[in-house]
């Protein structure tokens, strides 16, 4: 594995089931980091920890179930939380920068665009991003709830060389270690199968969320991405750079050879579409099996009122989704030239090229579904 990479810290490994932070702990953590950042590593941190640092401080004896408690407990305890790493990386000369993201600063390119430059810049000032949900603006529908998926979107983003995903188990075993006694340690990860999501339970503790079957999930996107994925534990001073070196207490995932780009990793999975293309026989064959892109000639007709740069869906005549696309043409510009040819369409709509989806920004739909199958 490369020089750039995330490192993701879970609830269960900074905070205690009685609620509270691990000061001890997140500076353990913090002098983990710090060896690899001497060593001339790029460390993004993900950590996770904010509610269960802050419930009690607010007053709940337990780590709270509504949604507004939750969220005004992670408003106490995310300032605890960076609070606790300020002071820690400050002991190592490194100087620990906050973001908070939410699940729709993923989706909107804009906004994914503008998450990059600044934690690039970071990382070209040498500092380390420490990254969270943001918590208390983060509704039901788009909430991450645990940071698992959370910290592989990161990964993707930055492409990062490796994810190591810190529990408090030493990896994924054949059934939750806590209910099954003689469940035995996976190694090594290829494939992604059905048999491995059964066997991923839920979380170990009162503070951990997501479970194995989150990190799992996680793998899933960072594999897609590219990004080779570690699931464990680190808990002696220098765990950390054993997991880098590939001898870590936990299991490894390999990266899916057939990566696809950033670009048509983030249409296939994490754009929202703005419409619909629906396109004849012969486009739906160009499309799906002669890897060509979507032309004027093979469109009946555009849904909905998008803009070019959008990604937009695109059906058959039987309203089969065949898959998506970024649209050159705005919606109203497809209505104009449906069913022409190229030529034709040049002649009559200002638009920089012919091709209204091109393969390149295009996913079909049996890969996002392959992909989405598990969840
Ligand atoms: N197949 C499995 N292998 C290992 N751990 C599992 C498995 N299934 C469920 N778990 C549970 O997942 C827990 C780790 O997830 P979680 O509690 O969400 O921690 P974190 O806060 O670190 O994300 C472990 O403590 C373990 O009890
Ligand atoms: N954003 C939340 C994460 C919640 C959580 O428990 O996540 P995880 O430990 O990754 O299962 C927090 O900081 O409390």
């Amino acid at each position: 594995m490369g020089k750039r990479i995330v490192v993701k810290i879970g609830s269960s490994s900074l905070t205690a089931e009685e609620g509270g932070l691990n000061r001890l702990q997140v500076r353990f953590f913090a002098d983990e980091i710090a060896r690899l950042h001497a060593s001339g590593y790029q460390v993004l941190l993900v950590t996770s920890g904010a509610i269960a640092a802050g419930f009690r401080r607010l007053g709940y004896a337990t780590r709270p179930k509504l949604v507004h408690e939750k969220q005004a407990a992670a408003a106490v305890g995310q300032a605890l939380l960076m609070q606790a790493y300020q002071e820690a990386f400050n002991a190592s000369g490194i100087t620990a920068a906050q973001i908070l993201l939410t699940r729709p600063d993923f989706s909107n390119r804009g906004r994914s665009q503008n998450a990059t430059r600044t934690i690039e810049e970071l990382l070209k000032q040498f500092a380390v991003p420490i990254i969270n949900e943001n918590d208390t603006v983060a509704v039901d529908e788009i909430k991450f709830g645990e940071n698992d998926s959370l910290s592989a979107l990161v990964a993707n983003l930055v492409k990062a060389d490796g994810l190591y995903i810190l529990t408090d188990m030493d990896g994924v075993y054949t059934g939750d270690p806590r209910k099954v006694p003689d469940a035995k340690r996976l190694e090594r990860i290829e494939v992604l199968s059905d048999e491995l999501y059964q066997m991923a339970g839920g979380a170990g503790s009162s503070v951990g969320t997501g479970g194995m079957r989150s990190k799992i999930e996680a793998a899933r996107i960072a594999m897609q991405g590219g990004v080779p994925l570690f699931v464990g534990r680190v808990s002696e001073p220098g765990d950390l750079a054993e997991a880098v070196a590939g001898t870590g207490k936990g299991t490894y995932f390999a990266s899916s050879l057939q990566s696809l780009s950033a670009k048509k990793h983030w249409v296939g999975f994490l754009s929202v579409p703005q419409g619909r293309i629906v396109v004849d026989a012969g486009a739906e064959n160009a499309l799906l099996n002669r890897g060509r892109s979507l032309l004027p000639a093979g469109i009946l007709r555009a849904e909905g009122d998008f803009h070019p740069g959008e990604v937009v869906e695109v059906v058959n005549a039987d309203g089969r989704i065949l898959g998506r696309g970024v649209t050159h043409y705005a919606a109203w510009q497809i209505t104009a030239v449906a069913g022409l040819s190229s030529e034709e369409a040049l002649k009559r709509i200002e638009v920089p090229r012919a091709e209204v989806i091109h393969r390149d920004e295009w996913v079909g739909s049996s890969l996002i579904k392959e992909a989405s199958s598990h969840e």
